[in-house]
């Protein structure tokens, strides 16, 4: 292998090389400059073009949407539009870059996720995939500014890693709050996981560093261009542990020129509910277990009653009786019919109304003399006068008394999940999870109302009645079309020749128009998908994986019946008291054990001097805890001091101006530690942050002041798996500090 670096010297090889990339660089900026403009033009078309039929505006509205996407496209991808070149044995070069541009018979630059880009990633000596040399190219905006070479001779071994200058100043490279994509160095490893079929449900197991996060972000990248027909109209779903781990990633896919995407956390994914109540993480893993759901189920059960004393109900002076044994039977047959909550009410409700009726029937209809033989015509008649008319007409009334609406809504009510949440935790006799109604929802409450929707059944009749209405409205408006044209079919057949061409009501009817007229929705699947509960994704990202609790995952489950998933995760990372063990105790109940697991072994984040420092830190934990393979190492040890507050103060004041900085701290000390560093939020835009451990989770700096690992390890029964969280967060310098006296930091440096 041979490196070219920072080539500068005029008229040398290296500098001959430089020009001849630059010459095809410009070359591929003027064709993409070329391509916006053409876009743009057809958007302004789009636009320019006003009135026109419901049809034809929403037929240029869908255009427009799409000719914006496109635009959007090329704007994404001016930085590093091109970073790579392969030269195979036989024909000639080809570059690799962000997008792929053709001209009209060969291909000018190869989209990174093309099949005939993956030598990049893959090619070594001893597998070159007939490929002489790879090249990547580095730019500052559209200036090539230097090439790292490697050429593969099977006399010269490979070292282990793709490019490895490019990917060492990529390590090396200075953290912002914000992920940057890593598509110009992606190693062979990763590569296999990116590009990995589709279908079935992978696990990415790796630890900190390995690079699970970008692999993700790139695989969802992969699978939105290698199935974009299928996976745009059914969308892409990526869940994060947290609001601020998804503005850290939220940049990667539109750099990689992918929009469209949803990125949700778990307490996102239920559409009208913001999950923003505080609860214990007790509490939160008791609402995570799996046996809530046969909590809900009996709480549902507890919701459809019968009465335990006779219930008395007035309606026009008659007093009706409904005692246990008459309700007892409708519910049977309600709970019978398999249906829902709200879905099987209207069979209890039928079985009460009968019962009523017939006490009404009984007491207005009886006729006395019914078997009298010297009543009327002196022979037997009926008991009772009423015909079944009469007796529905009764039905019908008492449907409508107010007093007898009460008590059916009292017996077996109409619930939202909402409602039925509140009303069990009001009510329930679990203490840990008894609590006054109201006051909003906590993130572990979102799966249990998802859970609570399946059991109960959405009343979907509105929805229902306001698709008719639609579909009866673009009838008319279709009928109205065709009338018109009918119209002028009589007028026109006064000239017989005229009237031989086919009139468009002769080939078309009313209902087939309508069709055409249905609002075609510009939104992509993602803004669909984002308030639509039952949205089925066409593939299922989930990062941090192993922090989900078993509810968290049937909630999960639901979004992707297909079961094409990406389960990334760190099982020696989880914190959560109810998350992850096992990734096979995970998925059983879902897919038994047709699942792929993929494993990532090298550190790219945390250097070698951090990494022997967290396995000394780690070494007693139980179980062992498997350090992955640091890539590089920055030189410098990490720092231990102790001091009280104001020494931290210092210290987090004298650390190193360039680049990001974290200051990691047990969660019970947040409040103490931010006393003392007020000037720290926990704002990622900013140079400097205060983060406990959960809110660093997947995250990186620069520079990691780590506040009391002995406390962090302590606080929870997973905090081994936390101090090892906040001992990988560092990518050049970690300095540890324990605060000394009782309190800590007690905002004397303030
Ligand atoms: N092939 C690569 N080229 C350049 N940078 C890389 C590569 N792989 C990973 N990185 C970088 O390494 C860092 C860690 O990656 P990432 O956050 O994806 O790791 P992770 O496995 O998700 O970590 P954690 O378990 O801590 O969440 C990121 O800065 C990422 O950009």
């Amino acid at each position: 292998m041979s490196s070219l670096s920072s080539i500068s010297v005029a008229d040398s090889p290296e500098a001959r090389a430089i020009a001849e990339e630059q010459e095809h660089v410009t070359m591929l900026y003027t064709r993409l400059d070329e391509l916006r403009d053409r876009v743009r033009g057809q958007l302004t078309g789009q636009w320019s073009q006003g009135g026109g039929t419901p049809q034809a505006r929403l037929q240029r509205d869908v255009a427009a949407h799409g000719y914006a996407e496109r635009l959007a496209r090329y704007e994404a991808v001016e930085s590093g539009l091109c970073f790579g070149r392969l030269d195979p044995r036989d024909g000639g070069p080809l570059r690799i870059g962000r997008i792929g541009i053709h001209d009209t018979d060969e291909p000018l630059l190869v989209d990174w996720r093309a099949p005939a880009a993956r030598p990049f990633y893959v090619a070594t000596a001893v597998t070159p995939y007939g490929i002489v040399r790879r090249r990547h190219i580095r730019t500052r905006g559209r200036t090539v500014v230097g090439l790292d070479d490697e050429v593969f001779d099977a006399t010269a071994g490979n070292g282990p890693l793709v490019g490895e200058a490019a990917l060492i100043a990529a390590l090396d490279a200075h953290r912002t709050g914000r992920m940057r994509d890593i598509v110009e160095t992606i190693q062979a490893e990763q590569d296999r996981v990116i590009r990995s079929a589709a279908g079935g449900v992978l696990v990415v197991q790796g630890g900190p560093g390995t690079g699970k996060t970008a692999v993700a972000l790139h695989r969802a990248a992969y699978l939105l261009y290698t199935h974009r027909e299928q996976l745009s109209a059914r969308g892409v779903l990526i869940v994060g542990p947290n609001p601020m781990f998804l503005r850290y990633i939220s940049q990667v896919l539109p750099s990689l020129a992918e929009t469209g995407v949803l990125l949700a956390t778990p307490a996102d994914l239920f559409p009208g509910v913001v999950a923003t109540r505080r609860e214990t993480a007790a509490t939160a893993e008791v609402k995570g277990r799996s046996d809530m759901v046969d909590f809900l189920i009996e709480g549902v059960r507890a919701r459809q009653r019968v009465p335990e004393t006779p219930v008395e109900i007035v309606v026009d002076r008659h007093v009706l009786r409904l005692d246990r044994y008459d309700c007892e039977t409708p519910r049977r047959r309600a709970r019978e019919s398999g249906r829902l909550h709200n879905l099987a009410r209207p069979i209890f409700v039928a079985g009460v109304l009968d019962v009523l009726a017939e006490q009404v029937a009984e007491r207005i209809g009886a006729d006395p003399f019914w078997n009298d033989p010297l009543g009327e015509d002196d022979a037997p008649g009926t008991p009772n006068v009423l015909d079944e008319a009469d007796v529905a007409d009764i039905r019908g009334d008492l449907a409508g008394d107010p007093g007898v609406r009460a008590v059916l809504d009292e017996l077996w009510p109409v619930l939202t999940p909402e409602r039925f949440l509140d009303d069990l935790f009001a009510t329930t006799d679990r203490d840990e999870l008894r609590r006054e109604p109201g006051g909003g929802w906590s993130a572990a409450d979102v799966p249990l109302l998802d859970e609570a929707v399946e059991l109960l059944g959405e009343d979907d009749s509105a929805a229902r009645a306001r698709q008719a209405r639609d579909l009866r409205r673009r009838l008319d408006y279709a009928q109205g079309v065709l009338d018109i044209s009918a119209g002028s079919k009589s007028y026109e057949a006064e000239d017989d020749f005229e009237a031989e061409i086919p009139n468009v009501a002769d080939v078309i009817e009313a209902g087939v128009l309508a069709e055409r007229y249905a609002d075609r929705d510009v939104r992509t699947a993602a803004e669909r998908a984002a308030v639509d509960r039952r949205w089925a994704f066409g593939h299922v990202i989930v990062d941090e994986a192993q922090e989900l609790s078993p509810m968290a995952w049937r909630m999960l489950m639901r979004r992707c019946p297909s079961r094409s998933m990406t389960i990334v995760g760190d099982l020696a990372q989880t914190g959560a008291a109810g998350g992850a063990g096992s990734w096979g105790e995970v998925l059983s109940p879902y897919v038994s054990d047709r699942w792929r697991l993929a494993a990532l072994s090298v550190s790219y984040r945390t250097p070698a001097e951090i990494m022997a420092y967290a396995g000394r830190l780690l070494a007693d934990a139980d179980p062992p805890i498997e350090l992955p393979r640091p890539v590089r190492s920055s030189g410098a040890e990490p720092r231990e001091l102790t001091g009280d507050a104001a020494a931290l103060a210092a210290v987090v004041a004298g650390e190193p101006g360039a680049g990001s900085l974290a200051v990691i701290v047990p969660a019970g000390r947040r409040a103490e530690v931010a006393a003392a560093l007020p000037h720290l939020g926990s704002d990622l835009d900013e140079p400097a942050v205060l983060l406990t451990v959960t809110e660093a989770k997947g995250l990186e700096f620069d520079h990691v002041v780590l506040v009391d690992p002995e406390l962090i390890r302590g606080e929870s029964p997973r905090g081994v798996n936390d101090l090892y969280v906040a001992l990988t967060r560092a990518t050049r310098s970690l300095t540890v500090f324990r605060v000394t006296g009782g309190a800590g930091c007690d905002g004397g440096t303030r």
